[in-house]
């Protein structure tokens, strides 16, 4: 199995540039991460470079987060930030070589939402660079309450309107297990639509060697049916990251 070190959560104590450096110290075959942007690109695409580590993705801007926004692309009447937020986030991605770019909906719940986030979308798949997917990503109702975009059927919808084949799910193992359950069967039925898969234990999203969700059997299956990118380990390692990593061991 190959895993992406998601350096939102691990080694988030450290600049960007070193956390790449950690990640690769510890074995991982990628990285990806949030909101980068305080970190000029060329720091990032350097430490990069220096591992050989690829960067799997990053997320539009939440918005103003001491307001309370967790993204802007399905709040009616802010399309002009939303697509703003895109355009920094492609430009960004361009600029260090990733892959994909999570697109944030935020906590919408008017009429036009639906609307609002597909319209962005359409733009930012208009937008896209060749080798940059855009993502969407259900967050459970739990940690995200009122967030728009909360169940995989509800992506599936969002992605068959579109259309566009630089449109993917981002299946994170953590968010499908704490609301809707049935992992690795949601998962194959969806598999023509994935576009990464992210992982932490449930309910505590902390690393995967605990809690009700048997990684063991997922990781097998993942593997099984074919899917050869690397994982996303986007768990709160809750102290030092490298204290963590004994999970890691069993998939190599
Ligand atoms: O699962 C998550 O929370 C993330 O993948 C993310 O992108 C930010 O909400
Ligand atoms: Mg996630």
């Amino acid at each position: 199995m190959k895993f992406s070190a998601n350096l939102g959560f691990l080694w988030s104590d450290r600049p960007l540039p070193d956390a790449i450096r950690a990640a690769k110290a510890a074995g991982f075959d990628a990285v990806e991460c949030h909101w980068p942007y305080a970190v000029p690109a060329a720091e990032v695409k350097a430490a990069l470079d220096e591992t050989g580590l690829p960067m799997l993705g990053l997320n539009t801007s939440r918005g103003n987060v001491a307001g309370g926004e967790n993204g802007l692309s399905a709040l009616p009447g802010r399309e002009t930030d939303a697509r703003a937020a895109i355009d920094e986030a492609l430009a960004y991605a361009s600029a260090v070589g990733a892959s994909a770019v999570h697109v944030m909906a935020g906590f919408a719940r008017e009429a036009e939402a639906h609307r609002t986030f597909t319209a962005n979308l359409r733009y930012a798949c208009a937008q896209a660079p060749e080798g940059v997917t855009l993502l969407i990503e259900p967050l459970n109702r739990h940690d995200a309450p009122g967030y728009f975009l909360q169940t995989t059927d509800q992506a599936l919808v969002i992605i068959d309107e579109i259309g566009a084949p630089n449109l993917k799910l981002m299946f994170d193992c953590y968010h499908v297990g704490r609301t809707e359950g049935d992992i690795v069967t949601r998962l194959k039925d969806l598999l023509p639509v994935v576009g990464h898969i992210q992982f932490a234990s449930v309910p505590d999203r902390a690393a995967p060697d605990r809690g009700e969700v048997n990684y063991a059997f997922v990781f097998d299956t993942i593997r099984r049916i074919g899917w050869d990118n690397p994982l996303g380990a986007e768990y709160k390692p809750g102290g030092p990251t490298d204290a963590t990593l004994g999970w890691m061991a069993a998939y190599r």
